[in-house]
């Protein structure tokens, strides 16, 4: 296939850039988080931090009322906007300078969730990584899609990538019906998986790190704050999906020979992400 790449330590190094020495928390990018409803804030809580441990210098989740203490206490680094509503989003209304937002995990699918999306998508210009339940209402309205900004990424798993694109029979029908999605809207797609493939019109980057190990719940809420994180310290949205699915994969390589593939968490990825950027040091 043209345009296929293995992306491996030499792709990555290719793409990271050093952060500068007077460099300050207003120029590292300011991200807002937007998602959780009750009982799924953690997916917020651990998308948000992993975004700030992927450098970024200001982080806001924008959640239901419900997630207000559970964000403020399991991440007190993260700032909090709260709907009005209680237990799921009803609207996105901030008045924040952003650089990025990540947006859809744990959000849930009803009508008043729904709406709050078109309405966001109308007037939203800001680089955007689009999840799980952002990706769901996407594909319940597929004509929403003409209204994402350019080169926005979405990070679907193989079920919300069908759910996207309809089924395929096999693996490279799959990538060739990614790669038209692409093409047809612009966008950058991470479809997840074990490995995971980034596609952006032709191009096709197959991963090389991780392992089981990420087969954890909230393992891609992580990875969007990950790659939000690296779109908000202007990595173009391409480089910033290659290199964090990359590090994402490689916190579980580190980890692997220490902890092995049944304690590993979530969290884990969060906590070894500093190991997996000192391999591209
Ligand atoms: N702590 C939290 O608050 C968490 C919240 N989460 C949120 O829960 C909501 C539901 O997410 P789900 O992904 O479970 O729901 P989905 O219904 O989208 O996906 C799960 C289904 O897809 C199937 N599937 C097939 N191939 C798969 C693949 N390669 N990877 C993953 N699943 C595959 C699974 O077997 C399962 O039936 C999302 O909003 C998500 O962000 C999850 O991220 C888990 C953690
Ligand atoms: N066996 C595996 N090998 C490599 N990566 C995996 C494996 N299982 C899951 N992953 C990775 O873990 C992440 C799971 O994402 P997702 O299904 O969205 O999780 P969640 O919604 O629970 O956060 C993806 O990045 C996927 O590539
Ligand atoms: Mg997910």
């Amino acid at each position: 296939m043209e345009n296929y790449i293995l992306l491996d330590k030499t792709v990555a190094l290719q793409r990271i850039k050093p952060i500068p020495e007077n460099t300050h928390k207003g120029t590292q990018g300011h991200v807002m988080i937007v998602g959780g409803s009750y009982g799924k804030i953690g997916s917020v809580c651990l998308s948000a931090k992993a975004c700030l441990k992927a450098g970024a210098g200001l982080v806001t989740a924008y959640v239901p009322k419900c997630g207000y203490e559970i964000v403020q206490t399991v991440v007190p680094e993260v700032m909090v906007l709260t709907d009005d509503y209680t237990d799921h989003i009803t609207s996105v209304n901030h008045k924040l300078t952003l650089n990025a937002i990540g947006i859809g995990m744990g959000m849930g699918q009803n009508a008043d969730v729904q709406q709050a999306m078109f309405h966001f998508l109308k007037m939203n210009t800001v680089p955007m990584v689009i999840d799980a339940d952002g990706l769901n209402i996407l594909s319940e309205n597929k004509e929403w899609l003409e209204m994402l900004p350019k080169q926005t990424v979405l990070t679907p798993h193989l079920k919300e990538l069908e759910r996207l694109i309809g089924a395929w029979n096999s693996h490279s029908e799959m990538l060739e019906k990614v790669q038209s999605f692409s093409v047809a809207f612009n966008v950058v797609v991470i479809a997840k998986g074990a490995p995971t493939f980034i596609v952006y019109k032709t191009s096709v980057f197959e991963n090389t790190t991780g392992n089981q190990a990420l087969a954890t719940a909230g393992s891609g809420d992580v990875l969007t704050g990950i790659v939000t994180g690296l779109l908000a310290q202007q990595y173009n949205p391409l480089d910033a999906a290659v290199l964090g699915v990359y590090l994402h994969g490689m916190t579980a390589d580190i980890a692997a020979p220490e902890i092995g593939y049944h304690a590993f968490i979530a969290s884990d990825i969060i906590n070894y992400l500093g190991k997996a950027f000192l391999t591209l040091e």
